[in-house]
């Protein structure tokens, strides 16, 4: 280990590939700029930033999209650049220059959160699940496709055990989602909505409303639907399509932010085997969570034993 204690590290899934990823302090994150990763730690918050917090792939860019309207209070508003406000990929100095109030995200785990965030209690957080098994294919594909920070060249099956033991950058989803919901239960005073993809999509409008009332933003009517259609997967597929930076970090026509954006893809990729497997680790990491309450019990892989990986 190197003497401020970070490495690249390639982890092998198993298949002959391997993942690249950052280790700091014996915690796995994306290959970002070391200068940013280690400004999670030192980060200043301020009583009026908003942070949306997520496991990766559970919908951030759009939540993150929808507090940054509601908070400008107009849509007309340049569509977000990459580097504005991941906290962990954003240099320290980037994110101080920002102007009041910052809409923010991270996919840090609960206990690895800036400090200031959880001694101060001041911001907002915003946090959102997704389903493990969609956010573990539009993982999957999110590590195939950004070349420039994975380098990861694997199939499907020797990914999906990777996912499952949290052998990839942010680690596990059963430990992170297990930390953010004990860490909201244990500071009460913390000012968090939580959310969650499948009840966006179910219900966006509602949802919308539900997230400008916390933000404390007046919202009629008119603009909520606005907020809803701005944000809509094929409004910000088309707009981030035509940002340059994404796509060539992406070096896809589109970025991989914006792929399917459906609920329930994963019944198209898992076999009936690893549903299998899955519903068993997950009944036994989950117990008694409100993951558990979500995402269990639902119906398993209606497919044949086939592995429709490659699309
Ligand atoms: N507007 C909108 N509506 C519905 N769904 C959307 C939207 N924007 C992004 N997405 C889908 O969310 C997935 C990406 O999640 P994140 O933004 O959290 O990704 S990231 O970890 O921050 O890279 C990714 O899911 P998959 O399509 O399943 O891969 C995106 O397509």
């Amino acid at each position: 280990m190197s003497a401020n204690d970070m490495e690249i590290v390639y982890l092998p899934d198993g298949g002959g590939n391997t993942l690249k990823a950052l280790k700091y302090k014996g915690r796995l994150w994306p290959a970002f700029d070391p200068e940013s990763i280690k400004g999670v730690e030192t980060f200043k918050s301020r009583d009026d930033d908003v942070i949306v917090v997520a496991y990766p792939k559970s919908g951030t860019h759009w939540v993150w999209e929808m507090a940054r309207l509601l908070l400008a209070g107009k849509t007309d508003v340049p569509m977000i650049e990459k580097d504005d406000g991941m906290i962990e990929d954003v240099l320290p100095d980037k994110l101080e220059a920002q102007t009041s109030p910052r809409a923010l995200n991270t996919h840090a785990h609960f206990e690895l959160m800036p400090k200031e965030v959880l001694s101060k209690k001041n911001c907002k957080l915003i946090y959102i699940t997704r389903d493990p098994r969609d956010v573990a294919v539009s993982y999957y594909n999110h590590h195939r496709k950004l070349v420039e920070y994975y380098d990861y060249k694997g199939q499907w099956k020797d990914y999906f055990p990777m996912f499952l033991s949290g052998k990839v950058d942010y680690e596990s989803w059963f430990a992170f989602t297990r930390g953010w919901e004990q860490g909201i239960k244990d500071n009460p005073d913390l000012k968090v909505h939580v959310t969650s993809y499948e009840a966006l999509h179910e219900n966006t409008n509602e949802e919308v409303k539900n997230l400008a009332e916390f933000l404390g933003v007046s919202a009629d009517e008119a603009f909520i639907s606005e907020v809803v259609k701005k944000t809509s997967f094929d409004n910000m597929k088309a707009s981030k399509g035509k940002n340059e930076t994404y796509k060539e970090k992406d070096k896809s026509e589109v970025p991989i932010m914006y792929r399917k954006g459906k609920v329930g893809d994963w019944k198209n990729w898992f076999t009936v085997a690893q549903s299998e497997q899955f519903d068993e680790i997950f009944e036994q990491e989950m117990k008694e969570t409100r993951a558990q309450k979500l995402y269990s019990n639902q119906k398993t892989c209606s497919s044949q034993d086939s592995n429709m990986n490659e699309k």
